[in-house]
C-alpha cells in the first residue's frame, strides 16, 4: 500500500496497535494471493505515479465539457502506458486481462466520474470475442486490441431498454447487394444510453431486428462504423450525439444514435450463434438467448464491483469513525471516538461483512460462469438458464445492498460525509447507476423468480433440482409445518431458506389462484411483488450458503487468528441478515421472541469482538490513498487537516472577494430595497 508518509493520527495508530491478526494475510486472500497483491501494487503505482495524469487537478470543479475532455486526455495517457506495460510483461492475452482487472480501481481514481473508453475495453471487445465466427475474429480482434477502432455496445433505445425483444432499429438484408440497411423508423427507436457513444468511439455493436426474405428474425448484433476514421465526422445517415447531464457517469459520454439507410456489409453481422446465409436464409441458434451473452458476463463482473465499492465506502466510514470524537457516552468521560456509539458500529460493521461475503460470491460466480461457458463451447447449453437466473438475482441483490450500504456510510460520516472531498458521492453514483444498467434490478429479480417458480413446480412434481434451489424440497417435505429455528450459522441459513421457499410458495399460489380467471401472464404480473421478494430472499440464501462454504475453506487455510476474524465476519453477515429479514422469517419459521432477543444480543457480542479487528480488515482491503481519494478515509486519519486543505482549493477561495459582490451584492445592500 502506498501509505501517506505524514504522521498517523494517534487515535488511529492506537487502533492499529491493537489488531491481533496479520493484515497482509487478509490482503493476500482478498486479491487472490501474495503474487497478485504485488502485481496490483505494481500496476497501481505504475499508472498513478505518472505526472502527465495531472491528478492534482480536482476535476469535480470543471464544466461538463472540460470534464469530458480531461477524462479523454487522462485515459489516453493510461492506455498508452497500458500497452507499454503489456509488452514489458510478455504480451499475452492473460497479461492484458490482468492489467485491465487491476486498472479497474486505478481508473476510478483517475477518472472519478467514469471512463470514456470503458465500453470499448469491456462490452465491445467481449461481444466480438464471444459472438463472432473465426473469420470475424481474425478481422476485428487485432483492430480492437490495437485500438485502431474504438467501439461501444448499442442496445438500449429511447423507447426500450428492458424489453429488448421489442427494439425497433431494423437491419434489412438484401441478397443482391449482400448488404444490410440500418434504419431507425421512429423517434423511440433511437439508441439512447450506450456509454462512450456520444463523441468518443467510431464503431458500435448495434442490436437490431434482422429482416430477411420478408421476415423478422429477432434482434441480432451487427458491427457498424459510425464515424469517419480520419475526420471522426458522423458517416452519412448517422445522427449521433451525447445525451447530456446525468446523476453520475458524467464523463462516460453516454450517447444517442439514429440510422437513416445506413449500409452495412454482410460480413458485419456477428455470426457465432445465429447465421444468415448469403442468399438470405436465416439459421436459428441453438438457444436464442445466446445473443444476450455479453450482458451475462458483465452481470457476473458486477458482483466484485459491488464488493469493492462497499469495501471502499466502509474504509472511509470506519477510519473516520476512529478519529472523530463526539458526544460523551458517560457524561464524566471525554468524548469518545464515534465508533464507540453502538449505533455507529451497526451502521458500518455489517457493511464490512458484506464486502467480504460478496467477494466470496464473486469468486464462486466467476468459476461457475467459466465452467458453464466451457460446457457451452462444447454445445451443452443445459445450465445456461441457471447461470442467467443466478447472475440476474445476484446482480440485483448485490447492487441494491451496495447502494444502501454506501449511503449508510455517507450518513455515518455526518455533515462531512456530504462533502465531495469525503469521496462517497462518486461511489454512491456508481452504485446507484449499477442498480439500473445491465438490467434494471426489479426486472432482474423477476427473471430470477421465473427460475424459482419453475423449480418449485419441478420440486412439487418430484423432479430434479439444481444444487442452489434444493432447499425447495425441504419446504415441500415439511408439508406446511414451519422450520424449527436453531441459533447456529446453519440454523440461520435454514431459516432464510425457509423464508425464501415460503415466499416462493406464496407467489406460486398467488399465480395458481389468479390463473383461474386470468392468463398466466396476468396472474404472474399480479404476483410480482411476491416474486421479487422471493427472488431477493433467494439471493440472500445464495450469498449465505456460498459465504459459509467459502469461509469454511478459508478458515482451514489461514492462520488461526485470521480464521477467527473470518468466523466473526460470517456470523456478522448472517445475524444482520436474519434480523433484517425477520418479518419474512417469522412467517415461515418457528422462531420465538426469545430467539430474536438472543440474536440481537449475539449481534452486540459480535460487534464487541469485531471492534478490534475492523480497522485491520479495512486496511486489508488495501486501497491506497490516491484510490480512496477521501479527506475522511486517508490512511493517516488526518481528517481535519485534509478537510481544510481541500476547502482551500475551492475555486472560490482563490480570491478574497468574488466579483459578484461588486456586481450584485453591494448594489443590492446599498439600495435600501
Ligand atoms: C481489448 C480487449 C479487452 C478484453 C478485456 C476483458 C476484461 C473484462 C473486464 C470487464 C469489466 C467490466 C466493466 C463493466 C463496465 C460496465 C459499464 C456500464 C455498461 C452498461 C451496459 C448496459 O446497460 S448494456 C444494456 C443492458 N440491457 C439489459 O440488461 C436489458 C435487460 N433485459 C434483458 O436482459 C432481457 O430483456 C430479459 C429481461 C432477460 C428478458 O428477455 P426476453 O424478453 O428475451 O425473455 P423472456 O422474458 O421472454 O423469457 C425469459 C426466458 O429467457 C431465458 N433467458 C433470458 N435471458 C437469458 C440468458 N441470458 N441466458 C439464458 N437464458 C435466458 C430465461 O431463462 C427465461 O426462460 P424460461 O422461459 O424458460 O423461463
Ligand atoms: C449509467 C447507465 C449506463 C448505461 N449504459 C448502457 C450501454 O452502454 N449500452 C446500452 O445499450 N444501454 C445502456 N444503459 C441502459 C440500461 O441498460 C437500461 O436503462 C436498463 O436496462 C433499464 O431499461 P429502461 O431504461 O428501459 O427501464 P424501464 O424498463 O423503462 O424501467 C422503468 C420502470 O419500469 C419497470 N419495468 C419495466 N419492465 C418491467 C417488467 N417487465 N416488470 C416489472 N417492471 C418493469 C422497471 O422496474 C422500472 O421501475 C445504461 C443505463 C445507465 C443508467
Amino acid at each position: 500500500m502506498s501509505k501517506n508518509l505524514s504522521i498517523v493520527n494517534k487515535d488511529l495508530k492506537e487502533e492499529r496497535d491493537k489488531i491481533n491478526f496479520n493484515v497482509e494475510e487478509f490482503t493476500n486472500w482478498f486479491y487472490g494471493g501474495a503474487e497478485k497483491v504485488k502485481e496490483k501494487k505494481y500496476i497501481e503505482n505504475y499508472f498513478l505515479s505518472d505526472k502527465d495524469l495531472n491528478l492534482e487537478l480536482d476535476t469535480s470543479y470543471l464544466s461538463y465539457k472540460d470534464k469530458y475532455e480531461e477524462a479523454v486526455r487522462r485515459s489516453i495517457v493510461v492506455y498508452k502506458k497500458l500497452y507499454k506495460l503489456h509488452n514489458e510483461m510478455g504480451g499475452t492475452h492473460e497479461d492484458f486481462v490482468k492489467i485491465m482487472e487491476n486498472l479497474r480501481f486505478t481508473m476510478g481514481a483517475i477518472n472519478p466520474e467514469g471512463n470514456p473508453f470503458v465500453l470499448h475495453f469491456s462490452m465491445f471487445a467481449l461481444t466480438i470475442m464471444n459472438m463472432t465466427n473465426d473469420e470475424q475474429k481474425a478481422e476485428w480482434l487485432p483492430r480492437i486490441f490495437n485500438c485502431n477502432i474504438l467501439g461501444t455496445y448499442a442496445q438500449t433505445e429511447l423507447g426500450h431498454g428492458t424489453y429488448i425483444q421489442r427494439l425497433e432499429t431494423t437491419a434489412t438484408y438484401d441478397p443482391k447487394t449482400k448488404e444490410f440497411t440500418l434504419n431507425s423508423p421512429t423517434l423511440t427507436s433511437y439508441k439512447w444510453w450506450p456509454g462512450n457513444l456520444g463523441h468518443t468511439v467510431d464503431h458500435a455493436i448495434v442490436m437490431a431486428q434482422l429482416y430477411s426474405q420478408g421476415k423478422c428474425h429477432g434482434i441480432q448484433p451487427f458491427i457498424v462504423q459510425l464515424r469517419d476514421s480520419e475526420t471522426h465526422k458522423p458517416l452519412p445517415g448517422i445522427d449521433i450525439g451525447d445525451i447530456g447531464n446525468k446523476v453520475g457517469f458524467q464523463t462516460v459520454n453516454n450517447g444517442f444514435l439514429g440510422f437513416k439507410n445506413v449500409k452495412v456489409p454482410y460480413k458485419n453481422m456477428l455470426m457465432k450463434n445465429s447465421k444468415l446465409l448469403e442468399d438470405g436464409t436465416f439459421i436459428k441458434p441453438k438457444n436464442a438467448k445466446l445473443n444476450y451473452g455479453t450482458m451475462v458476463i458483465i452481470r457476473v463482473h458486477m458482483i466484485i464491483d459491488a464488493a469493492c465499492r462497499i469495501a471502499k465506502a466502509t474504509t472511509i466510514a470506519l477510519r473516520y469513525s476512529l478519529v472523530r470524537r463526539q458526544s460523551p457516552i458517560n457524561p464524566n468521560e471525554i468524548e469518545p471516538k464515534i465508533i464507540e456509539h453502538i449505533t455507529q458500529q451497526n451502521k458500518i460493521f455489517p457493511g464490512i461483512a458484506k464486502a467480504v461475503v460478496f467477494k466470496c460470491m464473486a469468486d464462486y460466480l466467476t468459476k461457475l460462469h467459466l465452467s458453464i461457458t466451457q460446457e457451452g463451447n462444447t454445445g451443452n447449453l443445459a445450465r445456461m438458464p441457471e447461470l442467467h437466473a443466478l447472475s440476474c438475482c445476484l446482480k440485483a441483490v448485490c447492487t441494491n445492498e451496495d447502494a444502501k450500504t454506501v449511503e449508510v456510510c455517507r450518513l455515518s460520516c455526518g455533515g462531512h460525509g456530504f462533502l465531495r472531498s469525503a469521496g462517497l458521492d462518486d461511489v454512491y453514483r456508481n452504485s446507484t447507476a449499477a442498480q439500473t444498467y445491465e438490467g434494471e434490478n426489479t426486472v432482474m429479480l423477476l427473471q430470477a423468480a421465473r427460475f424459482l417458480i419453475k423449480s418449485f413446480n419441478e420440486a412439487r412434481n418430484g423432479g430434479s433440482l439444481t444444487e442452489g434451489v434444493k432447499y425447495l424440497f425441504d419446504f415441500i417435505g415439511r408439508n406446511g409445518k414451519r422450520e424449527i429455528f436453531d441459533n447456529s450459522i446453519n440454523g440461520i441459513l435454514r431459516a432464510i431458506q425457509a423464508a425464501a421457499a415460503g415466499r416462493t410458495y406464496i407467489a406460486w399460489k398467488h399465480i395458481e389462484d389468479d390463473k383461474r380467471h386470468n392468463s398466466i401472464e396476468v396472474a404472474t404480473n399480479l404476483a410480482g411483488v411476491h416474486l421479487t421478494k422471493a427472488a431477493e430472499l433467494h439471493g440472500y440464501v445464495c450469498l449465505l450458503q456460498v459465504g459459509i462454504e467459502e469461509i469454511e475453506k478459508i478458515i482451514r487455510n489461514v492462520s488461526p487468528a485470521l480464521g477467527l476474524v473470518f468466523k466473526n465476519i460470517l456470523e456478522l453477515f448472517a445475524v444482520d441478515l436474519i434480523l433484517n429479514k425477520i418479518g419474512d422469517v417469522i412467517q415461515h419459521v418457528d422462531i420465538s421472541n426469545e430467539d430474536i432477543e438472543k440474536l440481537e444480543k449475539q449481534m452486540e457480542t459480535l460487534f464487541k469482538f469485531f471492534r478490534t479487528s475492523a480497522i485491520g480488515v479495512v486496511d486489508g482491503f488495501d486501497f491506497s490513498d490516491p484510490i480512496i481519494d477521501s479527506t475522511l478515509g486517508s490512511y493517516d486519519g488526518n481528517v481535519y487537516e485534509n478537510l481544510i486543505n481541500a476547502a482551500r482549493k475551492s475555486p472560490l477561495n482563490q480570491e478574497d472577494v468574488n466579483r459578484t459582490f461588486h456586481l450584485y451584492i453591494k448594489p443590492f445592500m446599498k439600495s435600501n430595497l
